[in-house]
């Protein structure tokens, strides 16, 4: 067998090719960055990201049969592209998300955006929207559904105010963690952290800490941020915050269920192309009538439309009067999406589009 001695002078040899590539790479993104913007194009093009990304990870699988897992492949890509789009426009693209550092929040828009984008971090769902809707960040990004405690209503009656767009969607495992200054579950007499994650821990609080007091709070960070002035409290949140607020790991992978994930949806001004692999997302509202809801979701049946989800909520206009959201497969460029979409039109009192966009990467985070 050759030495490691050996063997490191053949890695060394092989990071001056990876730097030098990665240099011509980020020259010729360069160059395409100027093009763009002579035409007045949008530097960033989600569109080409997606294919750039499902391009290596198929050769990945066809030329080297995996060795290098696909996500990994796709975490390297994601950040080359990061980095060539922060050169292309100086400073990269600016993306709100709901703070503080180190929510499940932060680590989505993390693994969307890469680490070259430019992160601002707010304090409510509604701060991200309206950081969008007037300008001051490209994109946002906010969580919408748990696949343990369902949907974040808080999000989806956002798009009943603004007129943000969706343009992409990404979904992350939720690992919880119980945090603390102390280094042992004795003398926890309060637990803090976001009513969702609150919730995916029950049975593990109920048989662990039965007597703590539950406190909800903004974020499962914030809830970080006040456990770090308590002596006699817990914070449930994720690896990443115990690292950033300097706590204790006292107990890890505490959530009930163990395929916990959580999808977010990146919100923007823009529309986003066709890449073949797409969702739409919309919300309609119909008519107190009997078969209304049936007439309107047959308009997806009619054109053979796969509904991934759909969701009533209060319309906030009426008491007892609804709006759905729903999503379906495909995008409103698709022949039979748009066809589905004029009969609903018909159909209903009102539909609002709330944009097509690719479909997350990989389903279960
Ligand atoms: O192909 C482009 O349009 C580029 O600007 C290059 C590139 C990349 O690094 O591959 C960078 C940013 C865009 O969002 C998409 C792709």
């Amino acid at each position: 067998m050759e030495s490691i001695k050996d063997l490191r002078a053949q890695i060394d040899k092989i990071d001056e090719e990876i730097l030098r590539l990665l240099n011509e790479r980020a020259r010729i993104a360069k160059i395409i960055g100027e093009a763009k913007r002579k035409e007045g194009v949008h530097l960033h093009s989600p569109e080409r990201e997606r294919e750039v990304l499902e391009r290596v990870i198929r050769l990945n699988k066809e030329l080297y049969s995996e060795q290098i897992p696909s996500k990994a492949v796709a975490h390297i890509f994601r950040e080359i592209m990061s980095m060539c789009l922060s050169l292309e426009r100086n400073g990269g693209i600016r993306v709100a998300y709901l703070g503080p550092k180190a929510t499940f929040t932060h680590q989505a828009a993390l693994e969307y955006f890469g680490l070259s984008a430019n992160y601002v971090m707010v304090n409510t769902i509604r701060d991200v929207f309206v950081e969008v809707e007037t300008d001051r960040v490209d994109y946002g990004v906010v969580p919408v559904e748990n696949t343990t405690e369902g949907v974040v209503n808080y999000t989806l009656d956002m798009f009943l105010e603004y007129n943000t767009k969706i343009v992409g969607e990404v979904v992350i495992p939720i690992k919880l963690n119980l945090l603390s200054t102390r280094l042992d579950l004795e003398g926890i007499r309060k637990v803090y952290s976001h009513g969702h994650a609150l919730a995916q821990c029950r049975n593990w609080l109920e048989k662990n800490l039965p007597h703590a007091t539950l406190i909800e709070t903004e974020s499962t960070a914030k809830a970080c941020e006040i456990v770090l002035e308590q002596d006699d409290a817990a914070a449930i949140a994720s690896e990443a915050a115990a690292y950033t607020y300097h706590l204790n790991i006292l107990a890890q992978n505490i959530q009930d269920g163990s395929n916990n994930y959580t999808r977010f949806l990146v919100i923007g001004k823009r529309e986003v192309k066709r890449t073949g692999k797409d969702k739409t997302s919309l919300l309609f509202a119909v008519k107190h009538q009997a078969g209304a809801l049936y007439r309107a979701l047959e308009s997806f049946y009619v054109h053979g439309i796969n509904l991934t989800k759909i969701e009533s909520r209060p319309s906030k206009k009426k008491a007892w009067d609804y709006v759905f959201f729903a999503d379906i497969e495909g995008h409103v460029e698709d022949e039979p999406v748009r066809k589905a979409l004029s009969m609903l039109e018909d159909r209903t009192q009102m539909v609002k589009v709330l944009g097509s966009y690719p479909r997350a990467l990989f389903e279960e985070g």
